[in-house]
């Protein structure tokens, strides 16, 4: 059995009231965690706020930064048991849980570093003047986590929303938030303070919605669908308080006739295949130069029927889909496809050994998607890659940009000046050339344009909106 993790201690629902865990490799309930209440979130707020009154911020930056980096150790020391925990809760082949274990631990070192070279600015102003801004944090944070990458996505919000001066509540996603309530216990190890972290679970239309209207939660960060998202920022609205909100993509890979295909093969096929599909940033449009469309589209079909799916403990290239409506959104998709006369060109093979049970989808590259499908339109969060023709470099941008997102984009060409062009008029938060990150590293800012959200998270950029800025004006004499 489970428990929240509030100021340090596991703490049962006000309700009594369990969730059953289910392993997505085959479909079985293993564990209960514990079904929140608006009351569990109230009593998690009030523990984050005496702890911030009380310890947290009247820390100096830089024992804010020890603590951080203690408890980076303390993943690091505890890496392999929290992707035991990944990969079941969520499905993960062996070496996906295993690198985000690793990222997770690299979050808090990168923010530990981060605590003391936050600072403001002084501005010239006018004779008689001195004026300072200051960085100040919010208070308390809320974090509502998905459930595609657990521990990276608590590491990337929390870490940052630590670093700044903040304290937080989590209310991970109810369908995997095993490994975040592991953190939490490896994170009072550590020393962080009582009510630093507090970890509340239960489904997002109970408890993150409670958290997202609580008045004493000053900022909201927020990844998931953008139908939530816009509830979310909805709820906050009420009382101005600010979010960042991270609603994933439908992000084009764009392929010239110059690229280097030997190096782009095998990245195109990871950024639809890595998590099975379920990753926000995953590179799920193809759009190929019309001059290499064919011979690209044949080297792709040995890469995809190459594919293996699997128990996530096979360690194969793809483990199952979260969850079964997660398979069911999928194979609606596929449905639509064919009803439409899209052509499949090559699927993967889900091996003998799967469960009937559990939740596994073959990876599937589909040609000639017309640009107002909706498999062109909208996220599938499964591994089904939708690839179509253009015809120059107007027409690359003009379908690159004609989703309602705009989160990543990957250009492949070997032509310097292309490079830049592309860059520029691709609507999007990243663009990665000749490679394509899920998101890129640490240091790297990430976030969207469009349905794909607002404000950054990563990088040093994520540190400011987890603070607001103070101006003083001071007049001498
Ligand atoms: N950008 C990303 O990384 C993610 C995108 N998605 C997209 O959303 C689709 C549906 O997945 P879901 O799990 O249903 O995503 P979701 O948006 O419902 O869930 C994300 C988080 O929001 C919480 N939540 C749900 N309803 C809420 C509410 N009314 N108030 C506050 N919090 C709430 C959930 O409990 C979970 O922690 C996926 O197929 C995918 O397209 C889902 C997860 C992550
Ligand atoms: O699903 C969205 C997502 C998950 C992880 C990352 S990264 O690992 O931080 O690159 C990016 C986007």
């Amino acid at each position: 059995m489970q428990y929240h993790y509030i100021a340090n201690a596991a703490v049962a629902s006000s309700a009594g009231r369990t969730i059953a865990v289910i392993d997505p490799s085959d479909g079985q309930p293993y564990d209960e965690i514990q079904r929140g209440t608006v009351e569990d979130i109230d009593t998690a707020v009030r523990a984050a706020q005496q702890c911030y009154d009380g310890v947290w911020r009247s820390l100096a930056p830089a024992e804010r930064g020890r603590l951080l980096q203690r408890l980076s150790a303390k993943i690091t020391e505890n890496a392999d048991e929290l992707a035991a925990i990944e990969q079941r809760d969520c499905g993960k082949p062996t070496r996906q849980a295993r690198a985000d274990a690793a990222a997770l631990a690299r979050y808090f070192e990168f923010y530990a570093g981060a605590c003391d070279k936050l600072h403001g600015e002084t501005i010239p102003y006018q004779e008689g003047f001195s004026v300072l801004t200051w960085r100040e944090p919010h208070g308390v944070t809320g974090h509502i986590v998905p459930w595609n990458y657990p521990m990276q996505i608590f590491g990337r919000c929390v870490a940052a929303a630590l670093a700044a001066g903040n304290v937080c509540v989590v209310k991970p996603s109810e369908d995997a938030c095993l490994s975040i309530l592991r953190v939490a216990q490896l994170a009072a190890e550590a020393g962080l303070p009582a009510g630093a972290i507090n970890i509340v679970t239960g489904y997002g239309h109970e408890v993150g919605d409670a958290l997202a209207r609580h008045p004493g939660v000053r900022h909201i960060s927020f990844t998931g669908s953008p139908r939530i998202g816009t509830l979310i920022q909805q709820a906050a609205a009420e009382r101005h308080c600010p979010v960042t909100l991270e609603l994933g993509g439908k992000s084009p890979q764009i392929v010239f006739a110059d690229a280097d295909l030997d190096a782009a093969v095998p990245v195109i096929v990871n950024a639809i295949v890595q998590n099975s599909g379920q990753t926000c940033s995953a590179g799920s449009r193809l759009l190929i130069d019309s001059l290499i469309y064919e011979p690209l589209l044949e080297r792709l079909a040995q890469a995809f029927e190459s594919l293996r799916v699997g128990p996530a403990a096979m360690d194969l290239d793809l483990g199952p889909l979260i969850r079964q409506s997660q398979q069911q959104r999928v194979w609606d998709f596929l449905s639509d496809a064919q009803v439409a006369g899209i052509p499949l060109v090559a699927q993967g093979t889900v091996v003998d050994e799967a469960p009937d049970t559990g939740f596994y989808q073959a990876p599937t590259l589909l040609r000639d998607v017309p640009a107002d499908h909706r498999l062109a339109q909208q996220e599938v969060f499964g591994p089904v890659l939708a690839a179509m023709p253009f015809h120059d470099e107007d027409h690359a941008v003009e379908l690159a940009n004609a989703t309602p997102f705009g989160l990543v984009a990957g250009v492949w060409t070997r032509d310097g000046a292309r490079q830049l062009r592309m860059a520029r008029r691709v609507a999007s938060g990243q663009v990665f050339i000749n490679n394509y990150g899920a998101g890129g590293g640490v240091e790297l800012p990430f976030g969207g344009v469009k349905s794909s959200g607002h404000g950054r998270e990563k990088g040093f950029e994520a540190l400011y909106g987890f603070t607001t800025l103070k101006t003083v004006a001071i007049r001498h004499g």
